[in-house]
């Protein structure tokens, strides 16, 4: 695949990679100013954790490598913050922990760590100067040095597959080439060759260089303006800052950031005070569905997918050991890590209980309000589990989708729509796809017409789509808040919040049938089958009807055919 230099061309615009969507470097103001004065940072590095990471990324090569916008001052944020834990879990994958390849973090290594981003920014500038030299000149004349870009044909990318592909730093140069080609299509691209043909080809670069499947690599990358997508698979490669919640049950921010200062190097995780229940190790992001509930004191709350409890305990702290809070989750076995945490914490408030969502209001219902954290598919905390890259397939989407569907609709059968003081429901998730998001909502929306959206009072995060790739919502999607690792420097994230208000009587009957039929099946982390498919859309549902046709013929013995052929046969 040829490069040719092609002197005197008119200087095209520089890479346009928007500014609310690059990482932030340690001197770049945050964007969202709403959220650093409400949660409490620990400086901690942009390495990756001691898991093995599916990338085949070369760290030094790339543009936002570690620990862009990462350095935050030591703030233990104020008395009314959200809580963290350090085995909080969103959707299977453990969202808080904090480990990394330095070593843990302590108050006396903040300093070098800084100093060790600082170097690394610098570094990125110098490949951002690269990028930039790429493109040729910015300021309008035509003496630039621009390089142009030779898309591979099929013949040859099938060559080089052959050869077993490119050098890391070739598929890096031709991600860069592809995406300024992408910015300023009809300038840049050969005459011959379709826009699909580079998109095609950037996503199988993306796919390589960064270690996703291509399933994934396409559906992660459509979500994005091009150049922002970029933007958003190297903040994956990131660790968010730590971040810790002053359990206010227990004590007091002040007195929590002194003690915490005055034990130097000890791990966070292990000082005597996180022992003492005095704080919980939470991601940022996790303190936001809480905010948006904003649970009442004295108030009836179920927390229906609870384990290990980041949420629930800080619901507790804000009720200030009031009132009630059921906390739920089908996983038993997690349900061990969300008693210790309520122990720990010193939460009286709380009940913890192990049933399947679905079950609810079945099993008790007549809450002010309700917080669905749904099991998701993780894609919004990949930096903390890189397996997420490779082992989520289209099934998976589907079947997740549909799960969080009909938990939704119980959460929200499970209101009491004459609650006094509440009557709401927040929905949310890790992850940033939009069949786990913005489709839940509208469903819920079109199954329970005495629901209505409401803004999630959250102060930043970018607005829900009220489309998306030919799909339609409900306008008042663009009350929900989408968060973005790439954006806000936290994991990414998704937040709705719903009214629910009273229902017609013969609405309630047929609601609860809806939800009654059918066995109810033990979830694995991620996986879920069908409880009852009566009162579901049939478009959205046929791959998953398909799906349990399969596995109840399996269950007999029967043949099953390939699923690609079974589709191609319905
Ligand atoms: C995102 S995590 C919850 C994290 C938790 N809210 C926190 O802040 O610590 C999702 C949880 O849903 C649970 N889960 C999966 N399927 C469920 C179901 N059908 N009903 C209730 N819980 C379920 C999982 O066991 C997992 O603990």
């Amino acid at each position: 695949m040829g490069r040719r230099a092609k002197n005197k061309q008119t200087a095209p615009e520089p890479l346009p990679i928007p500014s609310e969507g690059r990482p932030k470097t340690p001197k770049r103001k945050a964007e969202d100013d709403g959220q650093q004065s409400s949660l409490k940072k620990i400086k901690s590095s942009g390495s990756s954790k001691g898991k093995e990471v599916p990338t085949n990324r070369k760290k030094d090569l790339t543009p936002e490598s570690l620990g862009r916008g990462d350095v935050q001052e030591l703030d233990l944020g104020s008395d009314s913050e959200p809580e963290a834990d350090p085995d909080d879990f969103d959707g299977g994958v453990d969202s808080d922990s904090e480990s990394d390849d330095e070593g843990p973090i302590t108050a006396t290594n903040m300093e070098a760590r800084s100093r060790k981003l600082d170097a690394q920014a610098a570094r990125d500038a110098q490949l951002d100067l690269g990028i930039n030299q790429r493109q040729g000149p910015t300021d309008g004349s035509d003496d630039g040095d621009l390089v142009t870009f030779d898309l591979p044909t099929a013949e040859e990318r099938e060559a080089e597959k052959k050869t077993g592909g490119a050098e890391l730093q070739e598929v890096q140069r031709r991600i860069q080439d592809c995406v300024r080609v992408l910015t300023d299509f009809k300038a840049l691209a050969a005459k011959s060759r379709s826009r699909s043909e580079y998109i095609e080809q950037l996503v199988s670069d993306i796919s390589t260089y960064y270690g996703y499947n291509e399933f994934l690599a396409e559906k992660l990358t459509q979500l994005f303006p091009i150049a922002e997508a970029i933007e958003f698979f190297e903040a994956n490669e990131i660790q968010r800052p730590v971040t810790i919640r002053t359990n206010t049950l227990r004590t007091r921010r002040r007195d929590l950031a002194q003690a915490l200062i005055n034990r130097g190097s000890v791990p966070i995780g292990a000082t005597p005070e996180y022992l003492a229940g005095h704080y919980m190790l939470q991601a940022a992001s996790s303190f936001l569905p809480v905010i948006a509930l904003a649970p009442q004191p004295s108030e009836r709350i179920l927390d229906m997918a609870s384990a290990p409890g980041g949420k629930t305990t800080y619901m507790s702290a804000l009720m200030q050991n009031t009132g009630i809070v059921f906390a739920n989750d089908a996983n038993k076995l997690r349900t061990k890590s969300l008693t210790a945490n309520v122990h720990r914490l010193g939460c009286k408030n709380v009940v913890v209980c192990s049933y399947d969502g679905r079950e609810f209001p079945k099993v008790m219902g007549g809450f002010d309000r309700v917080l669905l954290d749904a099991p998701c598919s993780g894609t919004g905390v990949i930096s903390k589990d890189a397996s997420v890259k490779v082992n989520k397939s289209a099934r998976d989407f589907t079947l997740l989708s549909h799960l969080q569907k009909q938990l939704i609709l119980c959460a929200i059968d499970s209101v009491d729509s004459s609650s006094k003081t509440g009557g709401y429901v927040v929905y949310s998730t890790c992850s940033v796809t939009v069949d786990e998001n913005e489709a839940v909502i509208d469903y819920a929306l079109r199954k329970r017409p005495n629901v209505k959206l409401v803004d999630t009072g959250l102060e930043f995060g970018r607005e829900g789509f009220s489309s998306y790739m030919g799909k339609t919502f409900s306008d008042k999607l663009s009350l929900t808040r989408r968060f973005y690792p790439h954006v806000h420097n936290m994991d990414g994230f998704y937040v709705a919040k719903l009214k629910v208000g009273r229902r017609a009587k013969n609405a309630v009957d047929s609601a609860s049938r809806e939800v009654d039929e059918g066995p109810v099946e033990v979830l694995q982390e991620g996986e879920t089958l069908p409880k009852d498919e009566s009162g579901f859309d049939e478009e959205a549902d046929k791959p998953f009807v398909e799906e349990a046709k399969r596995k109840r013929m399996k269950a007999k013995g029967l043949r099953v055919l390939p699923r690609k052929t079974a589709v191609a046969a319905s």
